[in-house]
């Protein structure tokens, strides 16, 4: 027969499984710090777990009354720290082929000598690929809930977060509301102006909302043109006047279009979370009211009323 290839068996040598059985042994008993260490650090891909293994290991061989680790992740502070401080201090920025994966620092009360310095850059150097695996790991979890052209979390985001919403307002009777916002006639935005001026628009709007809100409501890009604000700990009162805020920073943005100034309105619609419905009925009283908005004209609010 043509185009079978031939599998030539190979026979496993004894000398090779015995050699094998000794290097596990010697791996999984060994009182090496550093193999230790890197065997710990492989198991998990959460910095934070990472950090409480580097915490233990080092505070085993060279003891220090803190750690410390700052990193900037994906625009977002990323910061552990253990034990209390100490006036000594030594701090390593955690650098791998150019890129730079964070800083920390030990502090002590009493000084760090050269040989101990030199420990913990060794342990350090051990532990920097698994750290930066675990950097890189939280970077792309964040780029698959972030919206490329805002930089606004994205619909997924947003699934996510009402899941939750929806699970802690049924707990602690919180209540919980929501708005869709639509900006208003965007296609002929898009065939006016043409999709770069449109990607500014989406982008700008992005900024109007995130700058309206408060600190603990988040806003979400759910789809072309339309935007959605998660407000904790808000009944329907005070999310239709967040909206109205909203209509009235998007009113007010100005586009320079070589000569003749842009502007745009956006619709919301409001729906408070009403137990024990799930996240998808959520989003679709919100809709509702969304498309009512539209229906009446645009440049407005409607809410999706409940009965208490
Ligand atoms: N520039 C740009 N346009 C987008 C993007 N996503 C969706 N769009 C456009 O958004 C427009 C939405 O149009 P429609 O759904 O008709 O809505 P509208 O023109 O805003 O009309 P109303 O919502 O009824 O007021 C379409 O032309 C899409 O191509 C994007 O990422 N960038």
């Amino acid at each position: 027969m043509k185009n079978i290839p031939s599998i030539q068996r190979t026979t496993t040598q004894p000398k090779d499984l015995v050699a094998l059985r000794q290097a596990y042994q010697g791996w999984s008993n060994t009182p090496d710090p550093l193999t230790r260490l890197t065997r710990r650090l492989s198991t998990t891909l959460s910095l934070e777990t990472q950090l409480g293994i580097l915490a233990e290991e080092m505070g085993s061989i060279i003891p220090f009354d803190a750690l410390s680790y700052r990193h900037q992740i994906a625009r977002r502070d990323f910061v552990y720290a253990t034990g209390m401080g100490g006036p000594h201090r030594c701090e390593y920025r955690l650098g791998l082929e150019g890129v730079c994966y964070g800083t920390l620092t030990l502090n002590r009360r009493h000084k760090f000598s050269d040989e101990e310095l030199q420990g913990v850059e060794m342990i350090i150097s051990a532990a920097i690929c698994p750290l930066r695996n675990a950097c890189q790991f939280i970077a792309i979890e964040q780029a698959a809930l972030t919206d490329a052209l805002t930089s606004i979390p994205n619909k997924r985001a947003l699934d996510e977060h009402l899941q939750r919403a929806s699970l802690l307002a049924e707990r602690h009777a919180e209540e919980y509301s929501l708005i869709l916002c639509d900006l208003d006639h965007f296609k002929e935005v898009n065939d006016q102006h043409g999709h770069v001026v449109g990607d500014h628009l989406l982008r700008l709007t992005a900024g109007a909302l995130e700058t309206a809100i408060r600190n603990s409501d988040s806003v979400y890009r759910f789809g072309g043109e339309e935007f959605a604000i998660l407000l904790p700990h808000t009944g329907e009162q005070e999310a239709r006047d967040v909206a109205d805020r909203v209509r009235s920073a998007v009113a007010n943005l100005r586009i320079d279009c070589g000569g003749t100034e842009l502007s745009v309105t956006i619709s919301c619609g409001v729906a408070r979370y009403m137990p024990p419905e799930g996240a998808e009925q959520w989003i679709t009283r919100a809709d509702e009211a969304l498309y009512r908005a539209k229906d009446q004209g645009r440049n407005c609010t409607r809410v999706f009323a409940t009965i208490r």
